[in-house]
């Protein structure tokens, strides 16, 4: 197994002086390519936090953290942008699906920026995995239209659409029933065994947890696990 992800000394402080908020205290964490992690940890310890900065779309206070080997820490943010869209997926609650277009419109959207067109290989891809996610009826439906679980499913095909090396996943069953969640999970689980990627999924749900191979918490600003 290849190191995935190296994240080394992390600190991330908001505000200043006597409103300073410590959340990550120089968190270390190494991931493998493959894994299926589960990010735990109390409200407020700072998961959202560490997401976003693992992401590449906020700045720690101080330390850093590699991913493929690049160094993610002193680079520019038109390299961390091109990075992003070439190796990172995002799942959030929110979802952030564009409502006036269709399923297949926002799956393809991320592509179609990347590329500066649309390719029928991308189409294809951007079918096959709304087709996975149980939505083929529905790909030209827009997205306003469609169940909270469903956009959601949306939400991970258009993630997985780039063959992100990674995945980050923001509470990404939290506002769904609990069938919709294990629908959700078990295609998330499925693609990380077929496909290879590796998922860091935060979630307040311990069945959610328990479908991972790895319970990462983040607790006193540290991760553990
Ligand atoms: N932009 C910000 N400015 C100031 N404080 C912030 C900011 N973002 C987060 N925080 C604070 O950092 C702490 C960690 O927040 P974060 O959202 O990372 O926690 P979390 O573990 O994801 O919580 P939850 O499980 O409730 O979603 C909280 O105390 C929060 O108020």
């Amino acid at each position: 197994m290849t190191a995935l992800l190296e994240v080394r000394d992390l600190v991330k402080t908001f505000g200043l002086g006597e409103a300073a908020t410590h959340v990550l205290r120089g968190l270390n964490l190494v991931m493998t390519t493959g894994e299926l992690a589960a990010l735990l940890g109390p409200s407020g310890s700072g998961k959202s936090t560490l997401l976003t900065i693992l992401g590449t779309l906020m700045h720690p206070t101080s330390g850093g953290h590699s991913m493929l080997g690049v160094d993610l820490t002193t680079a520019s943010d038109h390299a961390l942008t091109e990075f992003r869209n070439l190796h990172i997926g995002f799942v959030f609650q929110f979802h952030n699906l564009l409502p006036d277009f269709t399923a297949l419109e926002n799956v393809l959207f991320p592509t179609a920026v990347r590329e500066g067109r649309e390719t029928l290989a991308a189409r294809t891809r951007g079918q096959a995995l709304l087709d996975r996610m149980g939505l083929a009826e529905r790909i030209h439906f827009p997205t306003a239209n469609l169940s909270g679980g469903q956009k959601q499913r949306v939400a991970v095909a258009r993630a997985l659409m780039n063959r992100p090396e990674l995945v980050l996943a923001d509470e990404p069953t939290g506002n769904l029933d609990r069938a919709s969640a294990s629908q959700v999970m078990d295609l998330i689980a499925e693609i990380n065994r077929e496909e290879g990627t590796t998922f860091l999924i935060s979630t307040h749900d311990e069945r959610i947890a328990a479908l991972c191979r790895r319970q990462l918490v983040v607790a006193d600003g540290l991760a553990t696990g």
